[in-house]
């Protein structure tokens, strides 16, 4: 998510800095955002050519050199405790008027804003996968945030070529308070034995006119992260029907992430 924030955001003329834990995560993800520029170009669907987009982008594992940056959009694993950890130092190193932005699938925003230290400052700004061909960003004020940091975002994510649209700050906001226990249910159907996993996405793709099965769909988000967003549906509602299903779980369990550990319901 982290390198297709990035890629949109250079794709439409800002400088850009993308900070990782090692090098070896930054090569990764710039070699992610070198295919899908070559993909785009190959289609005509870039007005420069990749090497012009990718000079406006900064790769570093130093968080210091986001001091000076206008917008800082987080896309770390989703976990509260970890990104509460990261925005507690960001709050410490960007400058005062600088906006913080977390690309969080569900946690609240107002408790990241909290720890942030610069509450009326800090936004969710929720981009859908893939980046670079949805047209959604979710956007979710917290319980400060101010008019202006709401305007100023939802420009920000105008002149990505996205659409904007706000919501406020509840579990799993509007998007996967939704799709999520949709999934969920799909994966309940596969370990009653309901149907196949190929037979479920299918009936989804035909008979909804979706365009990708929930199941192949849960594998593209990645599994942890979709039993992420489930547990913070279940803590954040108290409902019962938000329960993961106990297959995702040990999927999640047995390291079958889905797309990005090379096997979820399906191999790849
Ligand atoms: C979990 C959360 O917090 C929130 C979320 O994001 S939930 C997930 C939301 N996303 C979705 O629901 C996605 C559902 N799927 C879709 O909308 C569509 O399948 C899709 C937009 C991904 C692709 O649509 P499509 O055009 O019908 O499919 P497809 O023909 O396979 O792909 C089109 C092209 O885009 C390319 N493409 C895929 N990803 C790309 C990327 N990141 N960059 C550039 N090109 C890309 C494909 O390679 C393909 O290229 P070719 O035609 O050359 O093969
Ligand atoms: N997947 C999806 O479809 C969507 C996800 N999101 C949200 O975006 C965020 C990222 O998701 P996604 O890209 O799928 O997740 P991934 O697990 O694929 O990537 C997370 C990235 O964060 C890095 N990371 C982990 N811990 C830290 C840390 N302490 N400091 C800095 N970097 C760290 C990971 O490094 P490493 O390589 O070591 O794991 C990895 O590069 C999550 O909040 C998720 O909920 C939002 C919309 C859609």
């Amino acid at each position: 998510m982290g390198g297709g924030i990035a890629q949109v955001a250079a794709q439409s003329g800002f400088d850009v800095i993308v900070q990782d834990v090692k090098d070896e995560f930054l090569s990764r993800g710039r070699a992610t955002i070198e295919k899908s520029l070559g993909k785009l170009h190959e289609k005509g669907r870039l007005t420069e050519t990749p090497a012009e987009v990718l000079g406006r982008i900064q790769f570093t594992t130093e968080l210091a050199d986001f001091a000076d940056c206008d917008i800082v959009v987080e896309a770390i694993v989703e976990n509260e405790a970890i990104k509460a950890q990261l925005f507690r130092q960001l709050g410490e190193i960007v400058k005062p008027e600088g906006i913080l932005a977390s690309n969080t699938s569900s946690i609240p925003i107002t408790s990241l804003a909290t720890a942030s230290g610069r509450p009326e400052r800090f936004i969710g700004m929720h981009f859908m996968n893939p980046v670079p061909l949805m047209q959604l960003v979710e956007v979710i004020r917290g319980y400060s945030t101010s008019d202006e940091t709401a305007q100023k975002v939802t420009e920000a994510a105008r002149a990505m070529g996205k659409t904007p649209v706000e919501c406020n700050d509840f579990p799993g906001f509007v998007s996967n308070r939704i799709l999520m226990p949709m999934l969920n249910e799909a994966i309940q159907c596969v370990m009653e034995g309901v149907a196949e996993p190929e037979a479920i996405d299918q009936i989804m793709k035909l008979g909804m006119n979706h365009p990708m099965g929930p199941l192949t769909l849960a594998d593209f988000i990645g599994l942890d992260t979709c039993l992420a967003i489930m547990e913070v549906l279940h803590a954040g509602l108290g409902d019962d029907k938000y329960r993961p299903s106990p297959l995702l779980r040990k999927m999640v369990q047995a390291g079958l992430l889905g797309r990005k550990s090379g096997r979820g319901f399906y191999s790849y």
